[in-house]
């Protein structure tokens, strides 16, 4: 056990507590159900991404186990604590997409302040260390790069040695580069025995830098698995095709179909073999406008809820 987890222990949290609970969470905004019934148990020390696309309720779930906004029903439990008193702990801390960040200081004196508004706090080389950015310290935050100002508003939400780490679309506008040593700095942190759970749109970094992917998609759970697992959803090919009163049975008898939509005069086929459909449609049908297509991490939510849950699960 590291001295940090110790100190974590010395906070009312032993590490026998789920990171993360929550059970039966749903939250609406009026007549919109940004979450859906989710349950959701993040053990001590996992890395989880949160990969959905725009409006999938990532950000409404991280702001519920941060207890900036309340479930509508459901139960939320962090460290087996509720949200606001795992927070008052520090045993929680986040790394939002931006704001927050006065221009004209430098990095060590964006840290020293906001450590200076806590009681208890890591030294401010140690955090500057652990995000990389030591090097920088002394670079007012307006001449930083995105990637770097990322890693300043890590360093900060390490002051309280945080054992739950949330982090919510935070490589948004970073170059491949910039993602690369961001993320490389997150994993070493984490490797310490952090909890750490991110939102992401994309499959790769996902699937880069978790153990663990749960997919949602209009406020539900639609997967939860290793990479391998959500890249055999997300993978396959779509064939979509102008062909009013598209035979569906037919098609969906055909090998290797996953499958298919009709969306006004067009059909939609989400195939491993896209060959067979395409030679289908373009012999036996008066199909027009072929289209073949890989499947991004977009369609394989679509064929994903498309679907009877309990078939994905
Ligand atoms: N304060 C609010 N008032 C009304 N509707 C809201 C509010 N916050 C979120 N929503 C709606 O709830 C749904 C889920 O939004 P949320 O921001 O959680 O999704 P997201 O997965 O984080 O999306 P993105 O990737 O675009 O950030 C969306 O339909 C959104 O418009």
């Amino acid at each position: 056990m590291t001295s940090s987890m110790t100190e974590t222990s010395a906070r009312g949290f032993t590490g026998s507590e789920p990171a993360v609970s929550l059970t039966g969470v749903s939250k609406d905004f009026g007549h919109v159900h940004a979450v859906r019934g989710v349950d959701l148990t993040i053990a001590p020390g996992e890395i989880v991404a949160f990969l959905g696309p725009n409006g999938a309720g990532k950000t409404t779930t991280i702001d519920m186990i941060l207890g900036l906004t309340q479930p509508t029903a459901g139960e939320v439990e962090v460290l087996g604590l509720a949200p606001r008193h795992a927070i008052a702990r520090g045993l929680v801390s986040a790394v939002m997409q931006t704001g927050g960040l006065l221009k004209d200081i430098t990095v060590r004196e964006t840290v020293a302040y906001t450590g200076s508004l806590f009681a208890h706090t890591r030294s401010i080389d140690e955090v500057l260390a652990d995000a990389g950015i030591s090097g920088i310290a002394d670079r007012k935050v307006a001449k930083c790069s995105g990637g770097e100002q990322q890693r300043l508003r890590f360093a900060m939400a390490l002051l309280s040695d945080p054992a739950l780490l949330l982090l919510d679309e935070p490589t948004t506008g970073m170059d491949v580069e910039g993602r690369r040593t961001f993320w490389s700095t997150i994993r070493e942190d984490a490797a310490k025995g952090r909890t750490v759970l991110f939102a992401t749109h994309y499959l790769e970094e996902a699937d880069q830098y978790a153990d663990r992917i749960v997919l949602i998609s209009q406020g539900r759970i639609v997967a939860d698995g290793t990479g391998a697992e959500i890249k055999a959803l997300a993978s396959g090919r779509t064939v979509r095709a102008t062909l009013p009163d598209a035979d569906t049975a037919a098609l969906a008898a055909l090998g290797g179909v996953d499958h298919v939509e009709v969306r006004g005069d067009s059909v939609i086929v989400h195939a491993k073999d896209s060959d067979a459909v395409a030679r289908y449609l373009l012999t036996q049908t008066p199909a027009r406008d072929v289209e073949i297509a890989a499947k991004g991490i977009e369609e394989a939510f679509l064929s994903l809820t498309g679907h009877d849950e309990s078939e994905i699960r």
